[in-house]
C-alpha cells in the first residue's frame, strides 16, 4: 500500500466561525517538494499550522507521517515566516539553531558540544557561520530567516515545512536553498513550502497546490494560466519561465481597474 507524508482529508477549518478552509484533501508522498501557493488570505499559513498541529481541524483528519500531527512534530522541520517577532529577544544566532535540535526524538534536555557543532555547521551551510555569535536583533532580515532554516535544518527532519522562506533573501541565497531542499528531497525528504515566488516554484518544486479557501493539487510543477486566474483573479502577472519573460495573463481593460 503506499504511504503518504501527510495525508489530510476532507478538513474544514475557521477562526472563530469563519471559514478559512473547507473540504481540503491532500496527499504528499516520501520525496516530493510540494508548493502552496495563493493570495494573500488564501489559507497556505493555516494549512501548515494544521499540518504541525498547531490547530485542530473542525472536520476531517490530518495525518503526517502516519500520526497525529502533535506526535509527528519531532520529525518535522519549520520554518515560519519571518515577521520580526522574537528579534529583540537576546539570544544568539547560534542558541537559536541550536534549539532546533530539541525536536529530534529523544532530543536532548540539554545541549552538548555535538549539538552546538551541528548547529554550527548548518550555519555555515547556510552562509551564515560568521554570524555565530551575533544576537538576532543585529542580523538583517535575510541573515535571521536563514538562522531560522538552519534551525529546522538541524534536528534531521523527514519533514520540512517552510513558509515563505525566500520573503526577504537575495537572489544568491534563494539559490542556495533551494539546492538545499531539492538535495533534502532526494534523499528522501518532504518538503512543503508555501511561497508568492511563482517562478522558482516553477523550476524546483515537483508538485503544486493552489489555496485559495480550498485546495487544488496538481500533480506536476507547471502553472497554467487557468491556475493563476482561479488564484489571483485577472490582475496581469508576469512569469519569467526557462529565462524567457512572457505576459501570462491579460492586462485590464481600464488603467487602474484592480481587483
Ligand atoms: N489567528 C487568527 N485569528 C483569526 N483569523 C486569522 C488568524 N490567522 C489567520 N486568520 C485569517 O485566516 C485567513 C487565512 O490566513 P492565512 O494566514 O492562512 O493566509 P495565507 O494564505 O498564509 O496568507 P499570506 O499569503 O498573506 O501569508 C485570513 O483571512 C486571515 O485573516
Amino acid at each position: 500500500m503506499k504511504t503518504y507524508d501527510v495525508d489530510v482529508q476532507g478538513v474544514d477549518f475557521e477562526y472563530d466561525g469563519e471559514p478559512v478552509l473547507r473540504g481540503v484533501t491532500l496527499r504528499v508522498p516520501p520525496g516530493e517538494f510540494l508548493a502552496l501557493l495563493g493570495p494573500n488570505g488564501g489559507g497556505k499559513s493555516t494549512l501548515l499550522r494544521l499540518l504541525l498541529g498547531l490547530l485542530r481541524p473542525s472536520r476531517g483528519t490530518v495525518r503526517v507521517l502516519g500520526l497525529p500531527p502533535a506526535q509527528a512534530a519531532p520529525q518535522v522541520g519549520y520554518v515560519p515566516q519571518e515577521t520580526g517577532v522574537g528579534r529583540i529577544f537576546p539570544i544568539s544566532a547560534l542558541e537559536v539553531a541550536t534549539t532546533g535540535r530539541l525536536r529530534r526524538p529523544g532530543g536532548p534536555r540539554r545541549f552538548g558540544p555535538e549539538d552546538r557543532a551541528a548547529a554550527r555547521e548548518a550555519l555555515e551551510r547556510l552562509g551564515v557561520g560568521d554570524c555565530a555569535s551575533a544576537r538576532m536583533h543585529e542580523l538583517s532580515g535575510g541573515q535571521r530567516q536563514r538562522v531560522l532554516i538552519a534551525r529546522a535544518l538541524v534536528g534531521n527532519p523527514r519533514i520540512l515545512m517552510l513558509d515563505e522562506p525566500t520573503a526577504s533573501v537575495d537572489q544568491k541565497t534563494q539559490g542556495l536553498l533551494y539546492d538545499l531542499l531539492r538535495q533534502f528531497c532526494r534523499e528522501g525528504g518532504t518538503v512543503v513550502m508555501a511561497s508568492h515566488d511563482l517562478v522558482a516554484l516553477t523550476s524546483h518544486a515537483t508538485s503544486v497546490a493552489c489555496v485559495q479557501g480550498t485546495l487544488y493539487h496538481h500533480p506536476r510543477n507547471e502553472v497554467t494560466q487557468g491556475m493563476l486566474e482561479t488564484l489571483y483573479g485577472s490582475c496581469p502577472v508576469e512569469l519569467i519561465a526557462h529565462g524567457v519573460p512572457h505576459r501570462v495573463l491579460h492586462r485590464h481593460d481600464a488603467e487602474g481597474d484592480h481587483r
